[in-house]
């Protein structure tokens, strides 16, 4: 598959930034990867444990519907998980799951037994301990592996988006979710962004990845992004700056537009905060 990286170079341990030309030839790398990641998994341990996000994630991943993938992948050995939920109904608006089974789900083989959506008929707080139990549950299997440093699940990609106030999943900046150590699902009761209740991964769970994908394009996130691939102190307090894998590897996938801050000191930024 032809690719057409702008510019690919690595940060931090681990951590490779993609720039594309524009989202389209975006979306294009973003399913080699996805389909790569796919391959090494099902051959290694038999499975393919994903975890989707909502947002233009899903409008990113449309390549992977159509040809090669959608005849090649092995889409049997697909285990779909979200890393994070709003708590609405499935057929809402604003569910994640909604977004994902329309764009994505509907129009690729994945097994519907291997769709673990978050129950949208309990209590936040019921429903984030469900999920993690039902992740637990997956872990002994080892249809998720399972992290050698710290017992927590190792999905084989997380996939995230970056808002523009820097969150991934549904961890918000200065939220006390970003400390929670031992929790592998939690929940929100207050969202800065609608809806206010949500079930979002931890970040040990996120960082126990063996690849994390932070998607992101169009101007209004590249504030974010750069402030959170920054190595400055700014970086401690933007939650995406926080994904850095323990033993697996972080690729950011951006569009001109959202990469356009990356040279630009962030001093400032920060103290939007
Ligand atoms: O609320 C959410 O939004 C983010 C994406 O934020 P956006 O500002 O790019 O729309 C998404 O990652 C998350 O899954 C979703 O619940």
């Amino acid at each position: 598959m032809e690719r057409e990286i702008m510019a690919s170079y690595e940060t931090k341990k681990n951590c490779e930034i993609r720039v594309f030309e524009s989202s389209d030839e975006m979306a294009t790398d973003l399913a080699e990867f996805i389909s790569q990641v796919s391959e090494i998994s099902v051959k290694e341990r038999g499975y393919f444990a994903i975890a989707l996000s909502g947002g233009p994630l899903i409008r990113h991943m449309r390549k992977l519907c159509e040809a090669p993938y959608n005849k090649t992948l092995d889409w049997s050995k697909w285990y779909v998980f979200w890393a994070d939920e709003r708590a609405v109904a499935k057929n809402h608006i604003e569910s994640n799951y909604k977004l994902a089974k329309q764009e994505f789900l509907s129009k690729v083989p994945i097994l519907n037994g291997h769709v673990y959506s978050i129950n949208d008929t309990a209590t936040v707080e019921k429903a984030a301990a469900d999920y993690e139990f039902v992740i637990r549950q997956l872990v002994k299997v080892r249809t998720v592996g399972v992290s050698e440093s710290n017992d927590c699940p190792k999905f084989d990609l997380i996939l995230l988006n970056i808002g523009p106030d820097g969150h991934v999943a549904s961890l918000f900046p200065n939220h006390p979710a970003l400390e929670l150590k031992d929790d592998w699902v939690t929940y929100i009761t207050d969202s800065p962004e609608p809806p206010p209740e949500r079930i979002t991964f931890t970040l040990p769970v996120i960082n126990s990845a063996s690849n994390i994908a932070i998607v992101a394009s169009e101007e209004d996130k590249a504030k974010a992004v750069s402030c959170a691939i920054s190595e400055g102190p700014g970086a401690t307090s933007v939650p995406a700056g926080m994904v850095q894998p323990t033993d697996g590897k972080l690729v950011w996938f951006l569009d001109e537009a959202a990469a356009t801050s990356l040279e630009a000191r962030n001093d400032d930024y920060k103290h939007q905060y």
